[in-house]
């Protein structure tokens, strides 16, 4: 359902110049396939999930989802595509703070389609165990709460491929498990392909295939620093 080739993204420095951040001639996954994605701070990860969210547009080459070819598109088109078929969990969560629990997971269907399906997002809700602080705002949700909202959100549109860049990096411990849990099983249940960046080696040992940015990258040496994590 994914497909990159000779994907290169390049960043104009402060200092003049550009940084070839990535340079990945392959990589593919299956539909429903899940992957850990592990590599060296700086190394280009994050990079490389806001290219395939169509977050950021590439320098050159492909990046084909479900046989649609996201570099052709205009940033406009990338919105869209992006609505209806991806779902993306930040590190920050990204909960607009003015809306409730429910209206946040309502809000990733009108991205998505435009139906919106109270019933479905209060399921989803109830799914992440939050049926009972659907009327909460962020700013009154625990942080693990507030990621479990994030999760719900970004389920809601019935993406295809569902990106996660570090979603346990902020939440404590226990509420870690709990998360990485509800990522891992909702996209299995749900059939949605999983592609999950972590400095993590206990979260990355959840999952079957384990990439190395730096065995992906060509680019790697250029700006990965040790990893400080
Ligand atoms: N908008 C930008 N302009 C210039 N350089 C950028 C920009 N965004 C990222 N970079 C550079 O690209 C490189 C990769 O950054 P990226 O955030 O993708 O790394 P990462 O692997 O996700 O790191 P971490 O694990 O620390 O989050 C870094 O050297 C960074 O300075």
């Amino acid at each position: 359902m994914l497909m990159i080739s000779d994907l290169v993204k390049k960043f104009p420095q402060p200092g003049g110049g550009e940084l070839t951040v990535l340079d990945v001639p392959r990589f593919e996954m299956a539909a429903a396939e899940q992957v850990a994605l592990i590599g060296q701070s700086g190394g280009g990860k994050t990079t490389l999930l806001h290219l395939i969210a169509g977050m950021l547009s590439a320098t050159s080459g492909s990046i084909r989802i479900d046989n649609m070819e996201l570099t052709r598109l205009s940033e406009q088109g990338r919105d869209r595509f992006r609505a209806s078929k991806i779902g993306y969990v930040f590190q920050t969560f990204n909960l607009m703070p003015a809306f409730s629990a429910l209206e946040n997971v309502k809000l990733g269907m009108t991205f998505g389609a435009g139906k919106v399906d109270p019933k479905r997002a209060m399921r989803l809700l109830d799914r992440v165990g939050l049926a009972d602080r659907a009327s909460y705002r962020p700013k009154q949700l625990s942080v693990g709460q507030q990621q479990r909202v994030a999760i719900a959100r970004a389920l809601a549109g019935r993406p295809q491929l569902l990106l996660a860049d570090e979603p346990t990096a902020n939440v404590d411990p226990a509420s870690a498990d709990s998360v990485l849990n509800l990522i891992i099983d909702s996209c299995r249940t749900e059939q949605i392909a999983l592609l999950m960046v972590t400095h993590s080696m206990d979260v990355a040992s959840r999952f079957k295939r384990i990439e190395k940015l730096e065995e992906i990258n060509r680019a790697f040496g250029a700006n990965a620093s040790p990893d400080a994590s």
